[in-house]
């Protein structure tokens, strides 16, 4: 039983099932599911790092390539203890869906390292980094494959992976080698919101189709770092009242609504929102189960099982973090009538913008933050409307439909390859 509850909760067993119901939805050629049901390639690293008290500690880490047939593979890079190969597996076969479904010309990759990075000096932590990327140097490069931030990872810690990925190449300048680096290093305007703004120009599209106005709004969101922040702050600026929010160690909630600005200070110098003045504290279950139109779980995968699923009172879920929502959990949400915007659509414009950022380090030409952000909003629609037609049109719940664009624009390239007839 137990086993069968931990397989249920197995983000790579969950991809794949993901991908399994697509193709039977679209009635497609069975080796689509056998090209894309596991990545092309793993890598598994050991990083000896000498940590300040002198002592020698060797630190796991993958990088998993999911699919090259699309053009260079793509995905960001988590720091985390709870890190493992099968997750790793499953984030990099997430990439390649979702820059499917926004029509990226790019195959999914995801990297991991097992790391408490909260345990590590800036040095440790820097050493570790510029570790990893020695050890992954082989299989990445502008046109292999192009990492990125992900959670506790960020723009300082991309600026020293592409130094080290320099380094091993005997100097000369890669800035295409990886995205989300410091704008004085090559970075694009609109990066650091990108993954909130892509999710809140999808929010918004769904609210207008359900008649919810925005203004007044009520959203909860669960994790408070890149993509809950933004997610806030930008839903703030258009009017809605962020009433509960949460990180790693708790949840606040005031009905009467959160400053964002002044959350995010307070997360600043304390290192979390917890005990934020004139808040009541909640847990992570209860915040999730709050009275909003909006619920935004923005930190790990599993969060929205079918027992969370069954409490949850919101209009509209959209998700920021990659698998928050479990098989059960989006049994329960479509049975409820509750509208979800599916990680491999709602969280692309990291990614999108990702790929601003390496397009501008290819040609050299930078663009404004108005291009940007108008490019990101073109593209972030229309796999909006992509996806929603696909839903009605094929009856299929949002989650499958974003998997059946995908799919067929995957299946293309494979017949267009001459791998599929
Ligand atoms: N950074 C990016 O560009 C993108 C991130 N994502 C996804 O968004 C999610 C969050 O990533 P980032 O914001 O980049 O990471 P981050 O490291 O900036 O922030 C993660 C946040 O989640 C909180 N958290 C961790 N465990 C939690 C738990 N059990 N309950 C509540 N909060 C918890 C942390 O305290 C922190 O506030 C991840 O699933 C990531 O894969 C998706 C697309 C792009
Ligand atoms: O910006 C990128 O290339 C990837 C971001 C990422 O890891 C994600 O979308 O989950």
């Amino acid at each position: 039983m137990r086993a069968v509850q931990e397989d249920l909760r197995n983000p790579f067993r969950i991809a794949q099932q993901q991908v399994r119901h697509a193709v039977d939805a679209l009635g497609a050629d069975e080796r689509v599911y056998e090209i894309l049901k596991a990545p092309q390639r793993t890598v598994e690293v050991q990083i000896p790092v000498r940590m300040d008290d002198g002592r020698l500690q060797v630190f796991t880490g993958y990088r998993c390539q999911h699919l090259r047939s699309i053009g260079p593979t793509k995905g960001g890079i988590r720091f985390h203890p709870q890190v493992t190969l099968d997750e790793v597996r499953a984030l990099s076969m997430w990439m390649t869906f979702k820059t499917a479904v926004v029509g990226l010309p790019y195959g999914g990759a995801k990297g991991g390292v097992i790391v408490d990075p909260k345990q590590l000096s800036e040095r440790e932590l820097e050493a570790l980094a510029r570790g990893y990327i020695r050890e992954i140097a082989p299989v990445i490069g502008p046109e292999r494959d192009i990492p990125a931030p992900d959670v506790n990872t960020d723009a300082r810690i991309m600026a020293w992976m592409m130094d080290e990925y320099e380094r091993t190449r005997g100097g000369g300048a890669f800035p295409g080698v990886i995205t989300g680096k410091p704008l004085v290093l090559g970075g694009s305007e609109g990066r650091a919101a990108a993954t909130g703004q892509g999710l809140v120009y999808t929010v918004r599209e769904a609210a207008a189709r359900l008649g919810v106005p925005l203004a007044g709004a009520r959203v909860v969101i669960q994790g408070f770092g890149n993509a809950g922040t933004f997610t806030g702050t930008l839903l703030e600026q258009m009017g809605a009242r962020v009433v509960a929010v949460s990180d790693s160690r708790g949840g606040i909630f005031s009905p009467k609504g959160l400053k964002m600005a002044d959350v995010i200070e307070h997360k600043r110098r304390t290192g979390s929102v917890v005990g934020f003045p004139e808040t009541e504290a909640v847990t992570q279950q209860e915040l999730l189960q709050l009275e909003c139109e909006i619920l935004v779980p923005a930190a790990l995968e599993n969060q929205i099982t079918g027992e969370v699923a069954r409490g949850i009172r919101a209009r509209i879920v959209a998700e920021a973090a990659n698998g928050p929502t479990t098989p059960d959990g989006d049994q329960v949400l479509a049975e409820r009538g509750i509208f979800l915007i599916p990680d491999i659509l709602a969280n692309a414009g990291g990614v999108t913008v990702s790929y601003f950022e390496w397009v501008q380090n290819l040609s050299g030409l930078y663009w404004t933050e108005a291009e940007v952000l108008h490019r990101l909003e073109e593209r972030m629609v229309a796999a909006f409307h992509r996806v929603t037609r696909t839903a009605e049109g094929r009856g299929l719940d949002m989650r499958t439909a974003a998997y059946v664009v995908a799919v067929q624009r995957i299946t293309e390239a494979l017949k267009a390859r001459g791998l599929l007839d």
